[in-house]
């Protein structure tokens, strides 16, 4: 009978890392509830002990998630065990992560002990960890750089101690598959309760093997993948998920494995996280990238003509890509803009049917045509601006020449209060505009990245505006989404106000707690 892989999601926690602003608590949440209706098994949703803002978005999503379990990571502290404990009180079956340096170079270097100790923490911690939940796992770090002996000796203990999954983390991206597959087939060898826990892997990409490396792993053994979305996360990234869930479909009879995925939403959770991690799917990027189901040459595109089969080994329907009979235009009304978002994969809880059709009539009236682009990203980043925000831009207008200054009047509602600034500048349209919204919100940020793209195709394709945003020592990521640029400019500065204001609302509630 085929066994079960457990597919463990880090994306929140691994993938963060390595994007240029944190994410805000909404953003997590929303992230959050995707992976859950993929049929995720594990999200990993924080470091709790890393910011109060982590803290809060692992107390919310704890909340929030029932049909995913949650887990959170800690180092081998008692202090981060606390409070990761405390962040998931509410979720329904907790997991606490350790993970612990245990290659020489960790221990000497990273970590200034030796090994006797490394594993004493380790005792400690699972100890410590039990008494919050029975969910344990352990986490050697570096285990792709760790004598094998050391490996087997740490997680022979770490199983007797209550670990109850025991992760080999290719930290670095160092082996290739078999190696790595060697790895885990002499602990399965060597380590004499070794099935009394699940075996996991968390590989990451630096030298393109992590998704290699996790399916040898599986081959060795393993039945627990950790990985993300997009594959996301430090430096190259981690395994990208939904390499590796359809790489197990397509080879279920040899590995003889399965998992528990729906398929059909991973072209959907795959779009949700680059929108709001603002990461853009390389074109060629394997299943999620927009030419993965293209065919451009003459030979393959007649192969394909003859019989699907000839250049595809998977059909984009089982992915959740469907193209679109209907032709939306600002003749169409709620019915058919609710069926296509169906189609597309979303539940009508995952976006407000009213904001989203006013805003469809616009944009409809702008442009004629409404395209899939244009919907999912009306949905999903025009809506990360809810109503409700604190900071809201009643009217702008920008006026600019060619070697002349640029002149920006605007009124910002801030709260209940109406606030109108005008700035002149030489650098053109878009400082002219920041420098009199930041007059206007009056925090003293630095502007560290502006990224204007065109969302779509052809003339009236939406100008999308990413911009990162530093404000005291913390990150913050604003996207903005119009037909005008300049709107679009300011919508993104807008909706990282909107972001730091929101996170010094949290970070009062906390201190008021603390006291
Ligand atoms: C492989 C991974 O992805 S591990 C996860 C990495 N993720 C992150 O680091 C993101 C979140 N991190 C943070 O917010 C901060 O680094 C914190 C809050 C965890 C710690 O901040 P600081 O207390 O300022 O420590 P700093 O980051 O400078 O250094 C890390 C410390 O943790 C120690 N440490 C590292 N791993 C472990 C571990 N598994 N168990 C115990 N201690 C550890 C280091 O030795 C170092 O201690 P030292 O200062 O005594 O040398
Ligand atoms: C915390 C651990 C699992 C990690 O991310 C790594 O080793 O890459
Ligand atoms: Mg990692």
């Amino acid at each position: 009978m085929n066994q079960k892989v457990i597919i463990f999601d880090t994306t929140l926690r691994d993938g963060e890392q390595s994007l240029q602003a944190s994410l805000s608590i909404n953003k997590k949440i929303q992230i959050a509830q995707s992976l859950e209706r993929m049929g995720i098994d594990i999200i990993e949703v924080g470091f709790p002990i890393s910011s109060p803002g982590d803290y809060k978005a692992v107390q919310m999503i704890s909340q929030k998630i029932k049909n995913s379990k949650i887990c959170s990571l800690a180092r081998c502290l008692k202090e981060d065990i606390e409070i990761a404990a405390k962040a998931m009180k509410n979720a329904i079956s907790p997991r606490i992560h350790l993970f612990l340096g245990t290659s020489t170079l960790h221990i000497q270097s990273k970590l200034k002990k030796n090994f006797s100790e490394i594993v004493d923490m380790m005792l400690m911690s699972i100890k410590w960890a039990k008494r919050y939940t029975n969910d344990v796992e352990f986490s050697c770090e570096d285990a792709g750089r760790t004598s094998l002996d050391d490996l087997c000796y740490i997680v022979e203990k770490a199983i007797h101690a209550g670990a109850k999954t025991i992760n080999i983390p290719d930290t670095v991206g160092y082996t290739i598959p078999t190696q790595f597959k060697n790895i885990i087939q002499t602990l399965f060898l060597k380590v004499p309760n070794i099935h009394k826990a699940i075996i996991s892997v968390h590989c990451h990409n630096d030298l393109g093997m992590a998704t290699g490396n996790s399916i040898s792993a599986i081959e060795a053994g393993a039945r627990q993948i950790e990985g993300t979305i997009n594959g996301l996360g430090e430096r190259a990234g981690n395994t990208a998920l939904e390499e590796i869930i359809m790489a197990l479909k397509i080879h279920e009879k040899t590995l003889n494995v399965y998992t528990n995925i729906k398929y059909q939403e991973i072209s959907r959770t795959s779009k949700i996280v680059s929108h709001l991690c603002n990461t853009p799917i390389a074109l060629n990027k394997s299943i999620v990238g927009k030419n993965a189901f293209s065919h451009s040459s003459g030979i393959h595109q007649d192969g394909v003509l003859k019989n699907r089969e000839n250049y595809e080994i998977l059909d984009p329907n089982s992915i959740g890509l469907k193209s679109c009979p209907l032709n939306l235009t600002s003749r169409s009304g709620r019915a058919a803009i609710k069926h296509r978002m169906k189609e597309l994969g979303y539940l009508e809880t995952d976006y407000n049917l009213d904001i989203l059709y006013i805003d469809f009539l616009k944009l409809a009236d702008k442009k004629g045509q409404i395209f899939d682009y244009d919907l999912e990203a009306l949905a999903f980043i025009n809506q990360q601006q809810v109503k409700t925000e604190f900071f809201k831009l009643e009217y702008f207008h920008v006026e600019s020449k060619l070697s002349g200054l640029a002149t920006a009047s605007i009124i910002l509602l801030c709260g209940k209060k109406i606030n109108i600034q005008k700035s002149t500048t030489y650098n053109g349209p878009v400082d002219a505009i920041y420098q009199a919204l930041n007059k206007a919100a009056l925090y003293p940020i630095v502007l560290k990245k502006f990224h204007l793209e065109a969302n779509g195709e052809g003339k009236d394709a939406l100008g999308k505006v990413d911009i990162v945003v530093k404000y005291k020592c913390r990150n913050f990521h604003g996207i903005g989404l119009a037909t005008d640029i300049i709107e679009a400019s300011a919508q993104a500065l807008i909706n990282v106000f909107n972001d730091i204001w929101k996170s010094q609302q949290v970070d009062k509630k906390l201190e008021k707690l603390c006291k």
